[in-house]
């Protein structure tokens, strides 16, 4: 394998800078030539691919978002829009790519490696809903950045005594959610993996109150409701002054925390070692702390689970 290429594909996240630096070095360390894609599937398709070079990602591995760009291309999905990516990819001699993102950038990976170019994915989105790692690029930075908001909302919830509804990100996986409340102390998390009464919800703020509590925090999913319509609902049953926080695309931004850098580095290299193996049709991810790899197919043949004892754990820990 003499060249290859790397793109960022899908809501952007903190740390594919790092990873997009890891694969970089990695390669001209192994004397293979690398381009950049520029646009995520949007640039293989208007052949904005360039050359790169070590300096090309000098001072990127602290940044957030990613310098190549991304986009929602939804014509890729598209067999003959593809076969112009591919054609510029063949042009230009290379024969490898490694595609950072989360599950839909996975499936047009798959589709571009039975059709031809060796391709490898990287975990790279902020709702850790892939199969096949524990984590995902930019999950530890959009957790830390939540934590941050909630407690400071926290604060102002306290001093006013007021119930706090936090939306974050998640359509329709739960982990931000889920993590988020458990380690800022919620008292309620609403995930897309778990109907919950509102009814019951308002019980338990009730009960609270009566036990003296000063505020009330609960963190909901945008793939259940939104903040606004939670206030709402929970109106209906419970007399509490509530206010809502839309945390939205603050989330994804940001400098990679070190836990996101290091495994976007460890990822990145890993990606790299595989194409020159000859691998092709799989993702890297980290299970139990060691790298591994997944066939593509594998990563699809079943949903992403919420992690059900920390769901338990996080409303045992809150009554
Ligand atoms: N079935 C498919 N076949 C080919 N390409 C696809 C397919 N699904 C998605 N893609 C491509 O992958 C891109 C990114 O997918 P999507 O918008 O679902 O984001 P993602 O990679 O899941 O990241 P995130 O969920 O973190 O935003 C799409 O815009 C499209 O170009
Ligand atoms: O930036 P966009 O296209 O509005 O997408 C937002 C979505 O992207 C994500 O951040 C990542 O998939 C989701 O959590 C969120 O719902
Ligand atoms: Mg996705």
């Amino acid at each position: 394998m003499k060249k290859i290429a790397v793109l960022t594909s899908g809501g952007d996240s903190p740390g594919m800078n790092a990873a997009v630096r890891a694969v970089v070095r990695k390669a001209l360390f192994h004397d293979v030539e690398v381009y950049g894609v520029y646009q995520g599937y949007l640039g293989l398709l208007t052949n904005n691919i360039k050359p790169m070079e070590r300096g090309t990602v000098g001072d990127k591995i602290q940044r957030g978002g990613t310098f190549l760009q991304s986009a929602r291309c939804p014509e890729f999905k598209d067999k003959e829009v593809r076969q112009k990516g591919i054609d510029n990819l063949n042009a230009l001699g290379i024969e490898g790519l490694v595609v950072v993102g989360g599950d839909g950038s996975y499936r047009g990976a798959q589709r571009l490696s039975e059709e031809g170019i060796n391709t490898i994915g990287i975990p790279g989105t902020i709702d850790n809903d892939i199969n096949g790692t524990d984590f995902t690029i930019g999950f530890d930075t959009a957790l830390n950045t939540i934590i941050d908001a909630i407690d400071k909302i926290r604060d102002t919830a306290s001093s006013h005594e007021r119930t706090f509804i936090i939306e974050v990100m998640g359509r329709d996986a739960g982990d931000l959610a889920l993590w988020s409340a458990l380690a800022g102390g919620a008292e309620t998390v609403l995930v897309p993996e778990h109907k919950k009464d509102i009814k019951e919800v308002a019980d338990k703020i009730q009960q609270g109150i009566e036990r003296g509590k000063k505020h009330s925090i609960i963190v909901v999913a945008e793939g259940v409701m939104s903040g606004d319509e939670c206030a709402e609902q929970l109106k209906k049953y419970i007399n509490v002054d509530t206010r809502v926080s839309v945390l939205g695309h603050m989330q994804r931004g940001g400098s990679p925390s070190g836990v996101d850098r290091v495994l976007a580095s460890r990822l990145g290299a890993y990606a790299v070692e595989l194409l020159m193996e000859g691998e092709s049709g799989l993702a890297v991810g980290i299970q139990n702390n060691k790298l591994t790899k997944t066939k593509f197919e594998d990563i699809f043949s079943s949903q992403h689970v919420l992690d059900e004892r920390m769901f338990r754990l996080t409303n045992e820990l809150s009554i």
